[in-house]
């Protein structure tokens, strides 16, 4: 067999170079016609056929998903298989694997295929793929049963393996660099950690629960399965640390999407396209991030003239994130959640937290005493304690936030005990409360003054 081939092989090779000398005398239609019958016959004699998994699709928005899963189901077998060569990335290593009895090879290159190639999927030659070679006469086995079957394990073993990640958005210079960079999602918060009334940290937590039991429903209703929460309240009250929670009880990873970094609404597009499923969308600071306390343009038009002025700035305007909220792009990928944080919820436009965009508002409080005996637990391991009647009253009469509560608990030094903290808490919660008592003071004085001058000023007038 291996002399055949050899002999082939220099038979073409000698055909090759006959080929080469007359190439000059040739006229270029014929040098078409004969290239293209030479690849017809080198196919024909070849009995191997070849299979490539490009990592991006030719339009550039998506990773393959069957690239990844390939990725997952090659990585999967090295570490279940003590005799499988190490698959390094780029290095053109093979990789055999049998499937009934049928041997196949896998091979990671960027380089054009020697032998005749099935795109799966289209893309430029240069492109990171996988080859799959396998002989002709098991074809259909392999292209059906066997690619579904490293499809469907591939796929296993990442959910198996998934390490969630916090992904931020980068400027990109060109189409093919990667719009998000992540680093390891390694938050602590949970729902159990977060300061909040357990009643209403239950129903939000069975709210999310049932939003990714909701698959079959959604489709049933008509509905992307995609869902918004705003989140709203003063600064240090667990707008983020609510985020990690939920990403923490979901097993999702976290988008962090800077928006002020989003060139303009096509850029926001493509991003969101990038986003896989099980993930939370996040937009903190939304009031502060856009221009979004005027009404929505009416008019395109409008918009498109002021992306003109300030090219470089940001500019993505309301009507763009609206529709990646939930125009049709927004349903690329399924199964995801956003999430919109803000301290100025009046100040939002309408159109941008409405039901169906922002289906939950959820407000973050400050600190009452149920949050209060959370933290205690997180922070000082305890559940009662004598100073807890004194801190419940003065929670009750004025304003602090968890981060404030949270600060004064932890303890600074190992000769802070549980009593030390609790006193800290108590001065922290008096001195707010003189704080808000002086500046409810001077602001009826103002507003006296004020009172008084417009009376004067009416009496001057008349
Ligand atoms: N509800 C809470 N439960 C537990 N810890 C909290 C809570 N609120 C605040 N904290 C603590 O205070 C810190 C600040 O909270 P966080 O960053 O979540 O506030 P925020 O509402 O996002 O504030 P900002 O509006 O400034 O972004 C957190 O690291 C956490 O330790
Ligand atoms: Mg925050």
């Amino acid at each position: 067999m291996g002399e055949t081939w050899g002999s082939l092989g220099s038979t073409l090779a000698t055909f090759m170079f006959v080929f080469a000398m007359f190439k000059q005398h040739i006229p270029r239609q014929a040098w078409y016609f004969l290239e293209k019958h030479c690849h017809k016959l080198v196919s024909l004699l070849n009995p191997y056929l070849e299979i490539a998994f490009y990592e991006f699709s030719s339009n550039n928005f998506l990773r393959n998903k069957a690239y990844s899963e390939i990725q997952s189901y090659l990585s999967g077998r090295e570490e279940t298989s003590l005799h499988a060569s190490r698959f390094k990335a780029d290095d053109y290593e093979e990789v055999s694997d049998e499937y009934k009895g049928v041997r196949v090879w896998w091979v990671l290159g960027k380089k054009v295929p020697r032998t005749p190639v099935v795109y799966f999927y289209p893309g430029s030659y240069d492109e990171r793929h996988y080859t799959l070679t396998f002989h002709k006469r098991y074809r259909e086995l392999i292209t059906g049963e066997y690619v579904n079957q490293v499809l469907e394990e591939g796929k296993a073993i990442a959910v198996r393996n998934r390490q969630r990640k916090l992904y931020k958005n980068v400027p990109c210079q060109a189409w093919y660099e990667k719009k998000w960079s992540h680093v390891y999602f390694e938050h602590p918060a949970t729902f159990d950690t977060l300061a909040m009334a357990s009643k209403k940290k239950e129903a939000i937590k069975k709210d999310l629960i049932k939003f990714t039991e909701g698959k079959e429903y959604y489709a049933k209703i008509g509905k992307a399965w995609k869902r918004g929460y705003l989140l709203f309240g003063p600064p240090g009250t667990g707008k983020s640390t609510m985020i990690a929670a939920m990403a923490n009880c979901l097993n999702y990873d976290v988008y962090d999407l800077e928006l002020t970094s989003v060139e303009n609404n096509n850029e926001l597009r493509s991003l969101l396209v990038d986003i896989s499923s099980k993930s939370i969308i996040v937009i903190e600071d939304i009031y502060c991030s856009l221009d979004l306390s005027g009404k929505r343009k009416e008019n395109e038009e409008e918009e498109e003239v002021k992306e003109e002025k300030n090219s470089k700035k940001s500019n993505v305007t309301l009507s763009g994130l609206l529709n990646c909220i939930d125009g049709l792009w927004s349903t690329c990928g399924g199964e995801r959640i956003i999430v919109f944080t803000t301290n100025h919820v009046d100040k939002l436009d309408p159109a941008l937290i409405r039901r169906g965009r922002m289906d939950k508002h959820i407000e973050m409080p400050y600190c009452c005493f149920e949050a209060f005996k959370v933290l205690a637990k997180n922070y000082l391991e305890i559940e009662s304690h004598e100073l807890f009647h004194e801190i419940g009253s003065l929670l009750g009469e004025t304003d602090i936030t968890p981060a404030d509560v949270a600060e004064n608990l932890m303890p600074k030094s190992d000769e802070d005990d549980a009593g030390t903290c609790l006193k800290n808490l108590i001065e922290a919660l008096k001195a707010a409360k003189e704080k808000a008592k002086k500046n409810a003071g001077e602001e009826a004085e103002l507003k006296a003054e004020e009172a008084n001058g417009s009376i004067a000023k009416g009496n001057a007038s008349n």
